[in-house]
């Protein structure tokens, strides 16, 4: 048995004043409109001539084409990029990859790709396709390849809507941000680090390239020009964890009945009904005053630093999380999934912990449930790719309220024409998420779980031109809107599951958002 943690994010710059143009000077207007000076004295010309080149191929050609123009401009940290942007656009995302200390803020859409039912994955994809073959791209060209154009952001919901409600989240919604800020944390203290910023869109035939160019610097202005200097309280608030609001919780189903169901879902293994099935629950909470997000996800960034961070904020509604879990990232042709199962408590000293990682390699139980998970991905792994490798056991992952079995599952994707969302097609649910078979368990938990899963358990993240991405698995996680929450956890139930340490194992997973939203 090896110990380990996630690999390293980079260490993470503090709380800084937004300061986001270079010149530090007031917005200027241009003959397209009022930019910030950060952007660079070229950006509203580069960006009008992209912007008018793609407006004459949509013309010519009658299909609509991707733009994008790009510079390099000093940002804050994404936390305050995103807190800032997301008041002044309707959708937005904070991806704070696990990996290698990437960042990625989209603010706004150019254009939205939105699927539904079973082949919400495909549909994406395909369309997709069309949206990025040709694109026009303008401004100083970027080095290396992965995510260095427009990007396409979002994710797809757990499983399909049986009933499609306006107050569900959507089953697929990725879209291409109209502005795009990209860039590693890097650890640089009090300045703001540079990022690779690009205003995007999707010009049709007929449309103005004119006023395209002119409402996306009204964008980037409204976004990136100085907020208010946060409160200085902020940073003390996110440092402690002390429950800072009342709220009421209410349990989706309450705890008997979930245990119940853990019991039911038992049975039907006994019965031949299926291997394993993960079932998760609710916690809603209203509080007396709403939810400080920036709080929350300062909090996550600073308790799970070797997990994504990430937000999707969708109208008034924000679904949050720090996901110690990834699907699949795409580097090159190299393909990496995860499979992540089995959990322990961790423990009250050092002993206790280190006894209680032993028993979690040693669990006859806890081993059938994770390897249940890693022959799922080589499965599906085997049929699109070469060289699938996996490590020869299971490592211990310790994150501040428990620990998982963890195994890496990689190969080399064999179609050249493939990209991420292929992958994220076949991977998705994993038995970590779904069940074994996947069928039968999948029905049974739309049968019996009693609750809407949204995107809770369900891939999140982007891709790029070439097919390239990440797509987290997105648990650990949450819905916000104002002063109500809906939090999930689940856990994997398989023969020999007990009803009560199930329910413990989601209180512990549920915490970490709890303690985020100052709840305890
Ligand atoms: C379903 C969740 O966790 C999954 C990931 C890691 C370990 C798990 C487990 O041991 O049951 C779950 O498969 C969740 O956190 O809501």
């Amino acid at each position: 048995m090896s110990l380990d943690t996630h690999p390293t994010r980079r260490p993470l710059p503090g709380r800084q004043v937004f300061r986001p143009a270079a010149a530090r000077g007031p917005a200027t207007t241009h003959p397209t409109g009022t930019a910030p000076d950060a952007l660079g004295p070229s950006f509203p010309a580069d960006l009008l001539d992209v912007c008018r080149r793609a407006a004459a191929i949509a013309r010519r050609e009658h299909r609509p084409v991707l733009a994008s123009c790009r510079t390099v401009a000093p940002q804050p940290p994404p936390i305050d990029l995103w807190s800032h942007g997301r008041t002044r656009t309707e959708r937005s995302l904070l991806w704070q990859s696990a990996w290698g200390g990437d960042f990625l803020v989209g603010l706004g859409t150019a254009h939205d790709l939105t699927a539904r039912g079973d082949g919400r994955v495909a549909a994406v994809r395909a369309d997709w396709q069309r949206l990025s073959t040709g694109p026009v791209l303008g401004g100083p060209p970027a080095e290396g390849t992965s995510g260095s154009g427009p990007v396409l952001v979002g994710g797809f919901s757990f499983a399909p809507a049986r009933t499609p409600s306006p107050s569900a989240w959507p089953d697929g919604l990725m879209w291409v941000p109209a502005l795009q800020i990209r860039g590693t944390n890097s650890g640089a203290g009090g300045a703001d680090s540079a990022a690779e910023v690009r205003l995007n869109a999707v010009l049709h035939p007929g449309d103005d390239p004119v006023r395209t160019a002119r409402s996306l610097l009204r964008l980037a202005a409204r976004c990136l020009t100085a907020p208010p200097a946060p409160h200085p309280s902020a940073d003390a608030a996110a440092d402690s964890c002390a429950p800072a609001v009342a709220a009421l919780t209410e349990e989706v189903p309450p705890a008997e009945d979930w245990k119940h169901l853990v019991r039911r879902a038992v049975r039907h293994i006994g019965a031949g009904g299926f291997e394993k099935v993960v079932l998760a629950r609710e916690v809603r909470v209203t509080s007396t005053a709403p939810f400080d997000l920036p709080v929350a996800l300062r909090r996550l960034e600073r308790t799970h630093p070797h997990a994504t961070v990430f937000a999707v904020g969708h109208g008034s509604r924000t679904f949050l999380g720090a996901t110690p879990e990834y699907l699949v990232r795409l580097t090159g042709r190299s393909v990496h999934t995860l499979g992540l199962a089995g959990t322990a408590p961790r423990g009250a000293t050092p002993a206790q912990d280190a006894a209680l990682a032993r028993e979690l390699a040693a669990s006859a139980k806890i081993r059938h449930e994770h390897d249940v998970v890693v022959r799922a991905l080589r499965d599906a792994l085997r049929d699109a790719c070469t060289a699938v490798t996996e490590a020869p056991a299971p490592r211990v992952v310790q994150l501040p309220h428990v620990q998982h079995l963890s195994t890496a599952v990689e190969g080399r994707l064999a179609d050249e024409s493939a990209g991420i969302l292929d992958l994220v097609e076949r991977l998705h649910p994993t038995p970590a998420l779904g069940g074994h078979p996947r069928a039968q368990s999948l029905d049974w938990l739309a049968d019996n779980e009693g609750i809407d899963r949204g995107w809770y358990a369900a891939p999140v993240g982007w891709t790029d031109l070439a097919g390239q991405g990440e797509f987290a698995v997105a648990i650990r996680s949450g819905v916000v809107d104002s002063h109500t929450a809906s939090l999930y956890a689940g856990c994997g139930i398989v023969t020999g599951s007990d009803p009560d340490d199930e329910y413990a194992e989601t209180c512990a997973k549920l915490r970490p958002m709890l303690q985020a939203l100052g709840i305890g």
